[in-house]
């Protein structure tokens, strides 16, 4: 052979041992190496939040991939069959009768004591000095306490009641005064507006905020409005997981992002917009308001109002205290009344202390209303407060 031939045919067969190869590989699964290419979202993947980390974040944008689960039926043979049925919650009407056990167990000492001491054979300085001791150890607050005890003391001394069940009305009147049934406590997610409410939770981390958000669908869900949640609380990783289920329960799809440490604000505009979208009735975003510094809790959520008034208005504003932890909630109160306006509280944990009277003491250093109270871990615990009901409550 001579040399061009052989060239020719080692050439030849070097191209047929090579394509054989290459088929040999792809049979078993295997790809011909690529140029890495980053991954396109809406194409490689469903855009999320962490899209939106960069402007226009007020662009319309959907979240594909929770939105559909409002728009679409489950069809026959749809994985979703296997989910466990939703649940359908109980009208909040009520509840606080209802719960009304659990409020008067925890706060024995303040309406059983009022009482006990108001009926005494007699009652002097001594028993006024109780009195006081026993409604500032209930959180009542210095002022409201004083008014009250000075209230008492007129109808005992001026206007003469001295029987039992005379002294136990003038408390009850007195009691329901400091509470103010006149202050309007419905929550801003009536209809009419055109547009889903937006209603942001916020509070110190521990306080309930979660929990009151996932009770809070529940009592929407009751009243049946459609709901979408949005888990701003992107501090703690878990938050968004417990928001979700608590959301799945009731059928209410959770807007969420899939990076721990997301921009919370991305995550409340994201979920405005699929409410806006699917035409919710209610948008409710839970946050973090970690309470570092107050320049950082006003940069957090002073920034998640102001990208979701990009697209909405914020109708409500509910800060969750924890009832239990008496002065240090209302220093939190506080700093949180300073960066966003409060339109309403949620007392949690009022199942588990004496101090109701925290009630007086928040309402009177903010200017706004307790619209809700947590009164126990169940998913319908939370009931809408009423003044005559709380009252009756501390003093059965
Ligand atoms: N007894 C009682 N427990 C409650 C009530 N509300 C909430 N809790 C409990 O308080 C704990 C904290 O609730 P979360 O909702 O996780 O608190 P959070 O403020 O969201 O905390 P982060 O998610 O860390 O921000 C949970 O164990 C709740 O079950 C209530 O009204 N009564």
């Amino acid at each position: 052979m001579d040399p061009l031939t052989l060239i020719i045919v080692l050439a030849v067969a070097i191209a047929v041992l090579a394509g054989a190869g290459l088929a040999l590989l792809r049979g078993r699964g295997g790809k011909a190496p690529q140029a890495p290419s980053a991954p396109r979202p809406g194409t490689d993947y469903a855009p999320g939040v962490g899209d939106d980390a960069t402007p226009p974040r007020d662009a319309p944008k959907r979240s594909v991939q929770d939105v559909d689960v409002l728009d679409r039926e489950p069809e026959l043979g749809d994985e979703l069959e296997a989910l466990p049925p939703i649940e359908h919650p109980d009208e909040p009407r009520g509840r606080l009768h209802r719960l009304r056990a659990r409020l008067a167990r925890s706060n024995t000492a303040l309406g059983h004591g009022l009482l006990a001491l108001l009926s005494r054979d007699t009652i002097d300085e001594q028993t006024w000095d109780e009195v006081e001791e026993t409604l500032l150890a209930a959180d009542l607050g210095v002022g409201p306490t004083t008014e009250l005890v000075a209230r008492l003391r007129t109808h005992v001394k001026v206007d003469g009641v001295a029987d039992p069940a005379g002294l136990r009305a003038a408390l009850r009147t007195e009691l329901v005064a400091l509470v103010d049934p006149t202050m309007d406590r419905e929550l801003a997610v009536g209809g009419g507006l055109g547009r889903p409410a937006v209603v942001l939770v916020v509070g110190v981390n521990g306080t309930g905020k979660t929990t009151t958000v996932g009770k809070l669908a529940r009592v929407l869900v009751a009243q049946d409005k459609d709901v979408v949640l949005g888990a701003a609380d992107t501090f703690r990783a878990a938050a968004a997981d417990q928001l979700e289920t608590w959301g799945a329960r009731v059928g209410v799809p959770t807007i969420r992002s899939d990076r721990d440490g997301a921009d919370p604000a991305a995550v409340a505009f994201d979920a405005v917009n699929a409410g806006i979208e699917a035409e919710a009735d209610v948008v409710l975003i839970d946050t973090a308001g970690r309470l570092q510094n107050k320049a950082g809790l006003m940069d957090e959520l002073g920034k998640v109002k102001r990208v979701i008034e990009k697209r909405s208005p914020v109708d409500e504003v509910l800060l969750v205290l924890d009832a239990t932890t008496g002065q240090n909630g209302m220093r939190q109160a506080k700093v949180f009344s300073e960066v966003v306006n409060i339109t309403g509280i949620v007392l949690t944990k009022l199942d588990g202390t004496a101090k109701g009277g925290i009630v007086v003491a928040v309402q009177r250093e903010l200017g706004v209303p307790v619209k809700l109270v947590g009164l126990g871990e169940g998913p319908d615990d939370l009931a809408p407060f009423d003044a005559e009901e709380f009252v009756d409550a501390l003093l059965a």
